[in-house]
Order: C-alpha cells, then structure tokens, then sequence
C-alpha cells in the first residue's frame, strides 16, 4: 500500500490524520467540493494520505491514500499541510511538532492538545513560517476563533461567556425538559457523535476547560493552559438542583467563564473557568439547547457580540477544519503567513477562590425564630452580602432561598460549609453560583 498518492500539478497536498466522526466528513467534503474549494483557495487541494488506526476498517475509501503510519505521512515531501483529526495528546503533539518543523503548515480540532502545549506549537510553527489554525477547537462550526485572533485584536476584550461542550448541554437540556435520565442521554449524544472517545471529559469539564484555556489565551493574549482553569463537570447536578432552578424561573448551564479582572489598585489578572451555573430562564443562554454552543464576547469598544451555533458534530466541525484548509491553502498561494502566537500581554493568572461570583444557596431549615437570622449572621461573618431570601414552608421545616451578592468564591464556599453545620440546617439541598440577574 502506498503512503502517498501521485501529487496534482500545483496542488495543495494533505495530510489527513483520523478519518472518524470529523475527519470522515472532511475527506467526503474535500472529495465532493475539491472543485467549488480549488476556486477559492486559489490553488486545487487534495488529498495526499490519510492515516487510521486501522486501514482495513475503512472500504470507503481509496486504499492506496490509506496508512496506519501517522509518523511518516506527516513528513513526507508529497504533504504540505496535515490536518489532525485524532484527539489526544501523544502520540500527535510529536507528530504535529514534526511536521511544523518539516514546515508543514497545521490545521487540527485538538483542544486537549492546543490547551497544554499550543506554545510548542507555536514557537514550531514559527521558526518555520509555517501556519496553525485550529477553528474546529472550540465551539466546532461557529467561527470563534478567527473573530478573536482577527476581526477583535484591535479591541480590547474584558469577558468571553458560554456554552463550549455540546455533550454536557445536551445532557443538561434533556434532564430540564424532560427530566430524562443521565446515563442514557450520554450514550445517545456519543452515538450522534458528540462525545469525546473518552465521555468523562465532556462530563467532568475537561473539554470545557480546555476551551477555556484557547479562549483565555487568545482574548487577553496570555498564555493559559488547562491546568489554570477552574473546572467542575455536570456530574454532580442533580435532579433536585434542576428542580430548585425551575421553581425559581431558572435552569442550569455547564458555562465556560473568562474574564479580564481588575484589583481596586488597578492590577490586571485573568480569571477562567468552568462550572455549572443557574441563569434566569429569560437569559439567552438559557434557550441553547442540544448540542449547541452560544458564547458572549465583551469588548470595550465593540461591546457585547453573541456567537451561536452548532458546537459538536461531524458535519459542522467539519466546516471549521475546512475553512481553516482554505485560509492555509490562500496563504501558501501568496507566500504570506496567519496569525502567529499572541501573549504579550502575560497577565497572572487569578486562582478561583479570589474570583468575584455569587451563590445561589438552597436550605432545609427548621421552622421556628431565628433560624433566618442565624443563616444571614453566617453570610454576614463571611463579608458576604445577601442580594435575595424567599422562604416556603414545608410541614414541619422551611425551605430557605438565599441568592449573594458577589464576593470572593472562597468566602461563599467557607459561608456554606459553616451554614451546612449549623443545628438549625436540616440540610444543604442545591448550592450552585449564578449568573445573569440583576440582584
Ligand atoms: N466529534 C466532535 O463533535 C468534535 C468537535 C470538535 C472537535 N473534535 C475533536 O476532533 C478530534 C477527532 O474527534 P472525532 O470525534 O472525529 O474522533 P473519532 O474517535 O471519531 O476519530 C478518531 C480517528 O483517529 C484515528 N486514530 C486514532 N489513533 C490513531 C493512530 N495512532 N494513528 C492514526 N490514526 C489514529 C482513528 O482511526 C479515527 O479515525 C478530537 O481532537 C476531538 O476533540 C471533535
Ligand atoms: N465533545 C465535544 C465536541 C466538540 O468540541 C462537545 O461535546 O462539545
Ligand atoms: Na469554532
């Protein structure tokens, strides 16, 4: 079997690595659109090798662009742009390091990856001049990052908001709409291709975070990687948080939140993270559903942007991975390179105990004197300011609702866990930070 076909006089060559839920729809449409993509690249692009696990799994396509050796492909004279569609984080970052020194231009989907290791990457792409995209990263289809290197780097950027997993908001979408059960929502959003191979990084928020590192990254052009970001999952949401949020007009998103902060002295950090959030079900990120992805942009002089679309699927991160091909493909037809690495800014980093957020808090109390008045002492020793109370009685206890102002999220936490001890506290039933309200 071949590694590389016969190369087309002039044409781009491509390397494509993974051929499943994405990389298949690339190597259909590279095929179906080479005509309508050689107009407006400039320049015919085509298919040079295509590398899988396991070529005899793929009849569908030509055997002799098939190989099992990613290593090799990715050098080799006949490719001059590797598109990487594996995921993961080795053995690809030696294959993509590789082939950015052979001056192989690269356009992946592999947020894991680009979230530890894009300054390597860069620094490759650089010392050869050669090209990185990596649209399909985050919020698949819609264009997001192209926006933030380009259109915005002449703005100054203070906040990037959304919902960046597909598999998590579908999850959480089904179980508030329908009440339907965790397990079997996940294996349906995997069989439609959502999921990441290993689903625990969609549920646990490593995908998410991951995100948040890229977005981070670019919009305050500081170096942020996974580790920085503060990450929970959609693990521990209950049926009994999504209740406590519909009966107060509201519902839970897995939100990815990055932010511009500043100190009274006038220090600027950057502050990222993940986590479920309760918003307003008036708010707009409260109509997302499915799998798709919605993230705010603030900037100073643009002010707020909102990009919506679909966030995961074969098809419509296809359309990234494509765009990009062409963007590389235009740049190597006028000898001109795409955005290089931006992080001179070099802002700290703000650890999540010091960041601004607010709590929504749901108690099981007893119902009698003074109860309200010992859980509002807790917030008050905290420095914690309480924007909202409503009670309800329930039989015998009381059912206490305690929206915050914002204070710093180890005040919350250390306010919750003293409540949580407190006699007159039956039980802590739902603890979750909000987002959206005017309180
Ligand atoms: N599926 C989505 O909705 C989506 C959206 C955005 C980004 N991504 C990212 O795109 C990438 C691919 O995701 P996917 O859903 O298409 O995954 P997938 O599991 O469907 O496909 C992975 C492909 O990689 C190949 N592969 C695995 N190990 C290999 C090896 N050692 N050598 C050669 N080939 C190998 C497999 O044969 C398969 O063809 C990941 O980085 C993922 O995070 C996926
Ligand atoms: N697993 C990811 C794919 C898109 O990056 C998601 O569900 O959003
Ligand atoms: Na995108």
């Amino acid at each position: 079997m071949n590694t590389v076909a016969a190369p087309q006089e002039g044409a781009i060559r491509v390397a494509l690595l993974g051929c499943g839920t994405v990389g298949g729809e690339v190597a259909r449409l590279l095929t179906e659109q080479a005509g309508e993509l050689a107009a407006r690249a400039g320049v015919p692009v085509e298919l040079a090798g295509i590398a899988v696990r396991r070529p005899d799994k793929h009849p569908e396509l030509p055997p002799e662009l098939l190989t099992a050796d990613a290593e090799k492909l990715v050098t080799s004279d006949e490719v001059d742009v590797v598109v990487e569609l594996v995921g993961g984080i080795e053995p690809v970052r030696g294959w993509l390091l590789a082939a950015l020194k052979a001056g192989k231009s690269v356009v992946t989907a592999n947020k894991a990856l680009l979230a530890e290791h894009s300054a390597d990457l860069f620094e490759a792409a650089d010392a050869a001049g050669a090209d990185l995209y990596f649209e399909a990263a985050v919020a698949g289809a819609i264009p997001l990052l192209r926006p933030l290197r380009e259109s915005l780097a002449g703005d100054r950027i203070t906040r990037v908001m959304g919902i960046v997993n597909g598999t998590t908001n579908f999850i959480l979408s089904a179980m508030d709409s329908s009440g339907a059960g965790y397990a079997e929502t996940l294996d349906e959003a995997s069989r439609l291709g959502y999921a990441e191979a290993d689903p625990t990084a969609d549920v646990d928020g490593y995908d998410a975070a991951s995100k948040a590192a890229i977005l981070a990254s670019l919009a305050f052009h500081t170096r942020v990687t996974a580790s920085d970001v503060h990450r929970e999952g959609i693990a521990d949401v209950t049926a009994a948080d999504l209740a406590a949020a519909r009966m107060l007009g509201r519902t839970v998103k897995l939100l990815a939140i990055c932010e511009r902060v500043t100190d009274d002295d006038g220090v600027e950090s950057v502050s990222a993270r993940v986590h479920p959030v309760m918003i307003p079900r008036s708010h707009q990120l409260a109509g997302v559903g499915g799998a798709f992805n919605a993230v705010y942009v603030e900037a100073d002089a643009a002010g707020e942007l909102m990009f919506y679309g679909q966030g995961a699927g074969g098809s419509p991160t296809a359309s990234a991975v494509l765009g990009d091909l062409v963007a590389v493909a235009r740049n190597r037809v006028v000898g001109g390179r795409g955005p290089r690495e931006s992080a001179h800014a070099a802002l700290p980093v703000r650890p999540m105990g010091q960041t601004p957020t607010r709590y929504h808090v749901s108690l099981s109390v007893a119902d009698r004197a003074g109860v309200l008045a010992q859980v509002a002492q807790a917030f008050a020793d905290h420095g914690v300011s309480i924007a909202a109370v409503r009670q309800s009685d329930v039989g015998d206890r009381a059912s206490l609702v305690v929206v915050t102002h914002q204070a710093p999220d180890a005040a919350l936490e250390s306010t919750v866990d003293e409540i949580g001890r407190l006699d007159v506290v039956h039980e802590v039933v739902s603890v979750m930070r909000v987002e959206g309200e005017d309180q």
